[in-house]
């Protein structure tokens, strides 16, 4: 582990996102023991470890899923102790959309449209009598809802039923409903996990135009050539243990993390 390096990185930035001294326990196992780590605003930071390192537990506590045995969350200095996932969603930490999120009888349009309108409401009123007001309104929305579809890449999917889009779009679209949140930290979850190469790599480079607006990003990730390729910090995790911390170049080379992933006959970091 090379401290003197990841503090300095994380320096850089003021913290948007501050994982404090976090436990899970769950019965008798310790899934997560005193994590501690930070994501600086408009950094990219991934999490990754050996299966059963406690990177999914760590997801949860973060998007409120979960509550932590022991410590605390902190969002732009607003710990998220005890907040409903909906309500963290609120404070602009967004995870990505399932699956289960999307409506399948609605087109992908409508789908991000409607993720709009959760979050600008045109007044009921000014809609029925369709006041020039909720028209504009309604108008500013649908172009928004073209520029986040061109944005991640499936304008062309845009007429389509949303439960028709294969598989690699349908990840697009569950990330076309998070930036429809407008979120100014976006968590995702193996988001190229069962995708073929030329989906990771439109993924990557989506994944550099969402950075390119500012928006923090962390990654919980298996995929260590794309980790490795776009992090700007990784955070390594081992049986529940914070492992190792720093710029890619740093954590590939790192003994412990290397003994770690040969421990379990993966491929290596
Ligand atoms: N709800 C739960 N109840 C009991 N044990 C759990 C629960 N969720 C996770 N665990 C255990 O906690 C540990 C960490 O699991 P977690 O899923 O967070 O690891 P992971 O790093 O995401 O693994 P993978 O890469 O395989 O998804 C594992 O030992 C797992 O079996």
């Amino acid at each position: 582990m090379n401290a003197p390096v990841a503090a300095t990185a994380a320096l850089e930035r003021p913290v948007a996102l501050s994982i404090e001294h976090v436990a899970v326990h769950f019965g008798g196992l310790v899934a997560i023991s005193d994590l501690h780590f930070t994501v600086g605003e408009g950094e990219l930071v991934s999490l990754i470890g050996p299966n059963g390192a406690g990177k999914t537990t760590a997801f949860n506590v973060i998007t409120g899923f979960l509550r932590p045995t022991k410590g605390k969350v902190v969002y732009r200095g607003t710990p998220l102790t005890g907040l409903k996932p909906h309500e963290v969603t609120k404070l602009g930490l967004v995870r990505t959309f399932q699956r289960t999120s999307v409506f399948d009888s609605c087109t992908v349009f409508e789908n991000v449209l409607m993720g709009l309108h959760r979050r600008v409401h045109i007044g009921l009123v000014a809609t029925i009598l369709a006041l020039p007001s909720s028209t504009r309104a309604e108008a500013e929305l649908r172009e928004q809802a073209w520029e986040i579809l061109r944005l991640v890449g499936i304008e062309h999917r845009a007429s389509e039923l949303g439960g028709s889009l294969p598989y690699g779009e349908q990840r697009l679209l569950g990330v076309a409903l998070a930036l429809a949140t407008n979120p100014s930290a976006l968590l995702l979850d193996e988001p190229v996990s069962g995708m073929n190469p030329t989906e990771t790599g439109n993924f990557v480079r989506l994944l550099a135009k969402i950075r390119e607006r500012g928006t923090t990003i962390l990654l919980v990730e298996h995929d260590m050539p794309m980790v490795m390729g776009i992090s700007d910090r990784v955070v390594v995790l081992n049986n529940g243990r914070l492992i190792a911390e720093g710029p890619p170049s740093v954590v590939q080379n790192d003994p412990e993390v290397i003994r770690a992933y040969l421990g379990q006959g993966a491929k290596s970091a």
